[in-house]
């Protein structure tokens, strides 16, 4: 390890450059830009991180991150008669609709490995499927299902983790960084009946998850707004809800998903991964309390950068020991190719590393260390290191600068945490790394992805980690040393000084933490009595950890922000935090939800002849203001496990960014003065149809798709005599039209009678989904 493979020349130079170029707008600076899919410090990262890949399949690894992305999507099996899409697809009939004959290209292919027929993907990349004409209408076809729910637009890599944490419909299930959402959706699909607390730090994002989710009934989802890291512990029925599965995808610098971010390629930097790997960390610690014994906790990051990656997924293990949980194999999926967690890594404090100074260094390795440490700067100290005598030469190296540039040296160190480094290879071995999963772009021509089930089978006690001899914590006492050595005069004052400070350190260290630490032969034992004392604070400690519930190490305060484009991210966090810390001491600013009032109940009840509907479960927000003339009232109906956590007394101020399904609202239309009744959303319909006994009209399927085309009808131009007395017979507001297909299943819509007319009171996207199903049959 540590030792490089060449000179002054990275073993891939003589293969050809790529030199592909997009345009790509710029958010920073508002204006197109062209990107060059390039980036020689990117590059020698990766030969250096992925060495068990050759030299040749490197140039292929390389080539495949600068192309672009097939279209991939998922049908969605939550949807009915998602089976007709699937075989209008396998039997050729869609495609061949729709397709030009002359077309060359496969348009569509099944992705075997993904269960039940659910997976398609077009090889032909997003943008020429928008130019060429042959394909726009499978284009346009992929578009209109998305929108609709039919179907989800995801890139495949991204679908692994839902996919392999296998959710089953009862489970409860965490998603600690769930905005925009695809992975949440396609959780969704399947945990149809338990529960889902879909959560993001950032509002925004938070609520661009909200309208994602909005495709598809989500009674049985939360959705939340914390720093994932604090997350809190929530209350279920008077118990402490523990989730089945936690799906802990988190943010990461994206490097594996270059193909589809272009800026990556011009702001990639070494010390990124560094930089995120703690709140990395931390939202993985939080992330495995909160899952239930027995359950199930998926990390994964679209980074193949092993610091983000292995190095995240050793440390939990290096704090909670071998005991707590362990890692479940992935290589598990039949007809894709996977790659082994890996063992051993580089870890690179600035980019300079990778640069030419560095080579040039290397190809005069005979040259006089100390010559050639006055040709330096502080610039060019960057290191890969891997083990303390290595660190100590840094050490040296900095030692030389100036004041100034000492400071730019503890800046750099401040950035590196112990857990950056790999460990031993028994460590890896023990925690059998090999089992988390990495893919690479070219494998399946995909993104890069990184995953690791755990799987939990104790509480979870978090302990002051102990690392391998040669890691950082064991540097201090070493510079000390030399230090001494190198400072006779004084020495014997300090050394006083300093054993005092051991000493008291020791002690406080023993104290505050929990310590399963064996000590190291140059620290001092602790005392009787501070061992008593240890000892005291242990068991109380336990006593609380073994609750699961314990205050997160506040890791990011360590994080050094000077990354551009990781600011925000990092920034949102702490906000969030303090803002977290804020608001337990304010009252909530957000009137809470309560369930419906009677009032408004009644009038619902009699309007839509509705009985034994849970009223409890329908719920509103701003209720005590103006109960009866109020406009734009809007009630969401909430699954009994939403409801149950949030009535738990002890879940106190939750922070929410939306509950369950939008059921009722009341709209600004009028009727004669009176304010229209409440109407049905035609999301929430599916839980509501079958409780209707009044003003629910039956006709024909003809029929039905006939009004569905037109969206309005004048009743003066309405054919069919019988249908249009049924409408006439109603007073004027919202109905439900609807049709049988078999005794238990009805295809329904939204209709609101208004005067002589009939019009259709859903969105575009609920009447093309209807559409689309029934031209699919
Ligand atoms: C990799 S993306 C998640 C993608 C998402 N799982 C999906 O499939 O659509 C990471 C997300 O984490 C969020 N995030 C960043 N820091 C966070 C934190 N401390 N706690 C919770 N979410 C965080 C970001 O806002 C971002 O939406």
């Amino acid at each position: 390890m540590g030792k490089h493979r060449n000179k002054n020349q990275s073993k891939y130079e003589n293969a050809p450059q790529k030199k592909v170029k997009t345009n790509h707008w710029d958010q920073d600076n508002q204006q197109i830009c062209v990107v060059q899919f390039e980036n020689p410090i990117f590059r020698r990262f990766y030969e250096i991180q992925l060495p068990e890949i050759g030299a040749e399949e490197f140039q292929v690894f390389w080539q495949s991150l600068s192309l672009p992305l097939p279209v991939t999507f998922r049908i969605n099996p939550s949807q009915y008669k998602y089976e007709s899409l699937i075989e209008r697809l396998q039997d050729g009939s869609l495609i061949k609709d729709m397709v030009n004959e002359e077309e060359i290209v496969e348009p569509i292919r099944e992705i075997k490995w993904y269960p039940n027929h659910l997976v398609w993907e077009s090889k032909v990349p997003k943008k020429s499927l928008r130019k060429s004409a042959a394909l726009t209408k499978l284009h346009q076809f992929i578009q209109k299902c998305n929108s609709t729910g039919l179907l989800t637009r995801q890139e495949l890599v991204s679908m692994l983790p839902p996919l392999l944490l296998d959710p089953q419909p009862t489970d409860f299930v965490l998603d600690m960084c769930a905005a925009p959402g695809s992975k949440t959706c396609q959780l969704l699909e399947i945990v149809t009946k338990g529960l889902i607390v879909a959560n993001d730090v950032d509002p925004k994002r938070a609520y661009m998850l909200s309208h994602q989710l909005s495709r598809m009934p989500t009674a049985q989802v939360m959705i939340t707004n914390y720093a994932a890291q604090f997350y809190p512990t929530l209350y279920i029925n008077g118990q402490r809800l523990q989730f089945d599965k936690v799906l802990c995808d988190v943010p990461c610098t994206g490097d594996g998903a270059a193909r589809k971010l272009p800026t990556r390629w011009v702001k990639w930097s070494a010390r990124d991964g560094n930089v995120i790997h703690p709140l990395q960390l931390s939202i993985l610690m939080r992330s495995l309390q909160l899952c239930k014994i027995g359950g199930y906790v998926m990390y994964s990051t679209c980074s193949l950068n092993p610091i983000e990656d292995e190095a995240v997924v050793a440390e939990v293990f290096r704090r909670a020991g071998f005991e707590a949980f362990e890692l479940v194999d992935l290589h598990t999926l039949e007809g894709f190719k996977t790659r082994k967690g890996v063992k051993d890594w580089k870890v690179i404090i600035t980019d300079d590393f990778l640069t030419q100074k560095y080579l040039q260094r290397e190809s005069n390795a005979d040259q006089d260390e100390k010559a050639f440490l006055e040709t330096v700067t502080v610039d060019d100290l960057v290191y890969e290191v891997n083990n303390v005598n290595q660190k100590l030469n840094i050490k040296k190296l900095f030692s030389k600068f100036s004041r100034k540039q000492e400071g730019q040296m503890i800046n750099a160190f401040k950035t590196l945490k112990p857990s950056l480094w790999p460990d031993t290879e028994e460590f890896m071995n023990k925690i059998q790394i090999e089992k988390s999963m990495r893919v690479l772009p070219h494998d399946q021509d995909t993104g890069g992805f990184y995953l690791a089930l755990f799987k939990k089978k104790q509480a979870v006690i978090w302990k002051k980690p102990t690392y391998q001899e040669s890691i950082i914590s064991q540097l201090q006492p070493i510079i000390e040393q030399e230090q001494q050595q190198q400072q006779q005069p004084i020495i014997e004052q300090q050394q006083q000084q300093q054993q005092q400070q051991q000493q008291q350190q020791q002690q406080q260290i023993e104290v505050e933490q929990i310590i399963d630490k064996p000590q190291s032969q140059n620290q001092q034992q602790p005392t009787e009595q501070v061992q008593q004392q240890a000892q005291q604070e242990l068991q109380q400690k336990e006593v609380i950890q073994s609750a699961d519930d314990i205050q997160q190490e506040q890791f990011i305060q360590d994080i050094d922000i000077n990354q551009d484009h990781l600011k925000d991210i990092l920034r949102q966090s702490n906000e969030q935090d303090d803002k977290q810390q804020n608001d337990k001491n304010k009252t909530q600013l957000l009137e809470p939800y309560t369930p419906i009032n009677d009032y408004d109940w009644k009038i619902i009840c009699d309007y839509y002849g509705i009985s034994d509907f849970p009223q409890g479960q329908v719920l509103g927000t701003g209720q005590s203001l103006d109960i009866i003339m109020q406009v734009n009232k809007k009630f969401r109906y909430v699954s009994e496990e939403v409801k149950n956590i949030l009535f738990d007394p002890k879940n106190q101020n939750l922070k929410l960014i939306n509950i369950g399904q939008k059921l009722f609202e009341r709209g600004k239309e009028s009727f004669g003065g009176q304010v229209t009744p409440f109407k049905i959303t035609q999301e929430g319909l599916s839980y509501i149809f079958k409780f209707l006994t009044k003003r629910v009209v039956e006709c024909s399927k003809d029929q039905f798709m006939e009004i569905l085309q037109k969206r309005n009808i004048r009743m003066g131009d309405f054919a069919h005599e019988e249908l249009k007395q049924q409408f006439e017979q109603l007073i004027q507001g919202c109905f439900v039209l609807f049709y049988k297909e078999t005794p238990e299943i009805s295809e329904a819509i939204v209709c609101q009678y208004y005067k002589q007319s009939v019009n259709l009171m859903c969105s575009t996207e609920n009447i093309e989904n209807i559409l689309i199903r029934h031209r699919l049959m």
